[in-house]
């Protein structure tokens, strides 16, 4: 663009320009939207009214006291239409007026659905994980370890020790988050974990992926290994025990290691020494079929072959800057975990794509 001598087009340009800042600019309005929808229950409220719901019922199962506010609801639903969270329907075949109603990717929010993803979502929007957002400048300017370090002067994990709401909100949304991706690993990628006797879920939190393959593998004996405060008066069963420590030290050795999104919270060399430990786990049991089992992010950078690959990819770039932001880790590329690998003296790799975001590494000592 000529910046000294603006012609019509370079004025359409710019109009364009702007309108693509102002989109992205205002990302965080559905977002917050979203948050308050969920503040106030209204996905709960229009799922149970059991028909489209108009927006005076709406007002009036929100109990807005000052009725000044109630045509600002309307206006809140507009946006979250426009966002697809819910969509409008007709009352009735005849009837012209229309009633709100739930979408695919509201359904999933609701309380009592299995694969309830609510608990993630509310730790990423709250605002003591927000805020270190506003400290990315400052921290690349500085010698800080995150952003959030920069806000806080603390890591995540030392914040959790003075804030346990906070160490629940993450535990809870971690969880929520690992329902979903469990009940399709045990479905789909059943193989990889048969034969196995025993099995340690090396940074595997409050256990709710472990408990799922203790259930599907009654003979398989399944530890879930995790800080001494995360796994502290949890109760285990049958075939599932709990062991606090710290993992870049020593934990129990195994068939098999389970590592679910642990090693995207670690830089390379935090990364290199988890791995070399998990190889001299498994290294000591003289069973065939050993390995270790990587459940994280394959970032497909260079293959985005249709719009819904490339949401995907950009979704997969969020959870990377996420990493970098809370805790220093990253998401990866396959050459990047291939190099890791390689570093940590392993001789071979599988991966299989579970679903969305997430991929299973099978990696071979
Ligand atoms: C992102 S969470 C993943 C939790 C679980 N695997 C999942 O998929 O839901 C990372 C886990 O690593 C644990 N962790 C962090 N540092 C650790 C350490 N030094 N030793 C053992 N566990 C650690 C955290 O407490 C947390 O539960
Ligand atoms: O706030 C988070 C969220 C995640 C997360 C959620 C869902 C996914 O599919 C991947 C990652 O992971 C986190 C994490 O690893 C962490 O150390 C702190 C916070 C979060």
């Amino acid at each position: 663009m000529n910046m000294g001598n603006a012609n019509g087009e370079d004025a359409i340009e710019a109009l364009q320009a702007q309108a693509h800042i102002w989109r992205h600019a205002f990302n965080f309005v559905s977002f917050m939207s979203l948050k308050c929808a969920l503040d106030l229950g209204i996905l709960d409220i229009i799922h149970d009214h059991g028909k489209p719901m108009t927006i005076t019922q709406l007002v009036a199962a929100l109990q807005i006291l000052n009725p000044t506010k109630a045509c600002d609801i309307y206006r809140l639903m507009r946006i979250l239409v426009h966002s697809d969270f819910f969509a409008r329907q007709k009352l009735d075949n005849d009837a012209q007026e229309e009633g709100y109603v739930l979408t695919n990717s509201s359904r999933i929010l609701l309380k009592n659905n299995p694969f309830c993803i609510t608990p993630t979502l509310k730790a990423t929007m709250d605002p003591i994980i927000t805020k270190p957002w506003s400290f990315l400048g400052t921290w690349f300017q500085n010698d800080d370890h995150t952003p959030f370090a920069t806000a806080y002067g603390k890591t995540l994990w030392d914040y959790f020790t003075h804030d346990p709401q906070l160490k629940d909100l993450i535990n809870d949304g971690l969880a929520s988050d690992s329902q979903l991706v469990t009940s399709v690993l045990v479905d789909k990628c059943k193989g990889a974990f048969e034969g196995l006797d025993s099995l340690v879920d090396v940074g595997g939190g409050t256990g709710t992926t472990a408990k799922a393959i203790a259930d599907t593998f009654p003979l398989m004996e399944c530890t879930v290994f995790d800080l001494p405060n995360i796994v502290a008066g949890l109760q285990g069963s049958k075939n599932l025990k709990y062991v606090g420590g710290n993992m870049f030290e020593a934990f129990p050795t195994g068939d098999a290691i389970l590592l679910k999104k642990v090693l995207h919270d670690w830089n390379d060399e935090g990364c290199l020494t988890i791995l070399k430990r998990c190889k001299e786990a498994i290294s000591s049991q003289d069973k065939v079929g050993r390995k270790l089992i990587i459940i994280d992010m394959v970032v497909r950078e260079n293959e985005q072959v249709n719009d819904e690959a490339s949401s995907l990819t950009k979704t997969q770039l969020f959870f990377d800057m996420l990493m970098l932001v809370l805790v220093a880790g990253k998401e990866r590329r396959e050459e990047e975990w291939a190099k890791l690998f390689l570093a940590a003296g392993f001789s071979s790799f599988k991966i299989t794509p579970i679903v969305g975001l997430t991929s299973l590494i099978e990696v071979y000592p």
